[in-house]
C-alpha cells in the first residue's frame, strides 16, 4: 500500500513538471542528464516515428512545453501546429536550418542552439581536412595499407599549406576560428560574408566568385539558407581554378554536388575535404570514387569535450527558460 502511494506521488510529481519532447536519433535521450533530466517530464519517442508517437500520445503532446531536437530532425510548420503549448525549442546543433525560425517567431516560440560550443572543434577539423587533402595523407595511408614497401617516391607530390590564399565563406564564430588557425600557417586570409566585418582587417569580397578568383582554397563556414543554398557552383569552382581546394564543414547543400563531381572529372578542381553532404548519411558511390577528396561523416563536433559541453548547455537552456531567466545561447 505504502509502495503504491509512493509511486502515485512520484508519477503525480512528474506530471506537474514541464513536458519536454525529444526529437532526435536513437540514444538522443542521453543528452539530457541529471540534474537537468530530473526537472522535466521527458517524452521520448525513440521507439516510434514521431508522427505515430504524436498520434498515440495526443493527450500528452497537447501540453508539450519544449522540444529538444538534433540538427538532423526538422522542426517544421506541421510539427509546430501539433504542439499548441510549445514555448521553447532547444536544438543541440549550431546550425538552425532545420528549424522553421519564421514560424517559431510567429508563434512566439523561443529557440536556443549550441552557441559557440563546437566552433573550435569544427575549425580544427576544417584545417585537418585541408592539410589531409593537400598533403594527401589519407590517400597515402590507404595505399600503404594495401601495398607494402611503398616509399614517398611512389606518390605524387603534395602541396604546401604555408602561404596559401584562403577564402573563408562565412566569417562567424567558426570562420574566425579557422582564420586564426590558418594565420599561424602564414596563409593569406580573405572572406565573404553577408556584410563586411568592422573588427577584422582581412580583405572582404561581397561576391563569392571574386573571393574564389583570389583564393587557392575556399573554406565554407556559413549558414545554409535560401541565399547560400548551392552557392558553390560550377562558376565558383572554375573561378577557384584547377589546383583549387574546397573544404566544407558547414552544410552539404551549400555545394552543388553535381557541379563538384563534374568539375572534378573534368580536372577543373584540385580537391575537396568534406564533412557534410547534401544527403546524410553519405551514400554516394561517385563521391567515394574520387581521388583527392577526403570525406568525414559530419563529425566536426564529435569530441568528448564538446559532448559534455552540449549536454550541459541544453540542460541549462531548459532550466533557465522554465525559471524565467534569459536563455544561455538564444537564437531567437
Ligand atoms: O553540424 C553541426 C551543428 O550544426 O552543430
Amino acid at each position: 500500500m505504502a509502495d503504491r502511494s509512493t509511486n502515485e506521488e512520484q508519477s503525480q510529481s512528474i506530471i506537474n513538471l514541464p513536458k519536454v519532447l525529444l526529437h532526435g536519433p536513437p540514444g538522443f535521450s542521453s543528452l539530457l542528464q541529471p540534474p537537468y533530466s530530473l526537472k522535466f517530464h521527458i517524452l521520448n519517442n525513440a521507439s516510434l516515428p514521431l508522427h505515430h508517437f504524436l498520434a498515440n500520445h495526443a493527450h500528452l503532446c497537447s501540453s508539450v512545453a519544449a522540444v529538444l531536437c538534433d540538427g538532423g530532425y526538422p522542426i517544421t510548420t506541421d510539427l509546430l501546429s501539433l504542439l499548441p503549448s510549445l514555448r521553447l525549442v532547444v536544438t543541440s546543433s549550431a546550425g538552425t536550418d532545420h528549424v522553421d525560425l519564421e514560424e517559431c517567431r510567429r508563434r512566439g516560440v523561443r529557440v536556443a542552439g549550441a552557441g559557440n560550443i563546437f566552433s573550435q572543434d569544427v575549425a580544427d577539423l576544417a584545417v585537418a581536412l585541408l592539410i589531409d587533402v593537400i598533403m594527401k595523407i589519407s590517400a597515402a595511408d590507404g595505399c600503404l595499407r594495401k601495398r607494402h614497401g611503398l616509399s614517398w617516391r611512389d606518390f605524387p607530390l603534395g602541396s604546401k599549406l604555408t602561404g596559401k590564399k584562403v577564402g573563408i565563406v562565412g566569417l562567424g564564430k567558426i570562420g574566425l576560428e579557422v582564420a586564426h588557425r590558418l594565420e599561424a600557417f602564414d596563409c593569406m586570409i580573405s572572406y565573404n560574408s553577408r556584410s563586411k566585418k568592422p573588427f577584422v582587417s582581412y580583405p572582404f569580397y561581397s561576391s563569392v566568385v571574386e573571393l574564389a578568383t583570389n583564393s587557392n582554397v575556399l573554406v565554407l563556414c556559413c549558414a545554409l539558407n535560401d541565399q547560400t543554398r548551392q552557392m558553390i557552383n560550377r562558376e565558383v569552382m572554375l573561378a577557384l581554378g584547377k589546383g583549387g581546394v574546397i573544404v566544407n564543414v558547414a552544410r552539404g547543400a551549400l555545394i552543388d554536388e553535381k557541379d563538384l563531381l563534374r568539375c572534378w572529372l573534368e580536372g577543373e578542381i584540385g580537391g575537396a575535404g568534406l564533412d557534410v553532404f547534401e544527403n546524410e548519411p553519405l551514400d554516394c558511390e561517385e563521391l567515394f570514387s574520387l581521388d583527392n577528396v577526403v570525406l568525414s561523416p559530419h563529425a566536426g563536433f564529435s569530441t568528448l569535450e564538446s559532448y559534455i559541453g552540449i549536454c550541459q548547455l541544453v540542460g541549462r537552456n531548459l532550466e533557465a527558460f522554465f525559471s524565467n531567466k534569459p536563455l544561455i545561447s538564444p537564437v531567437i
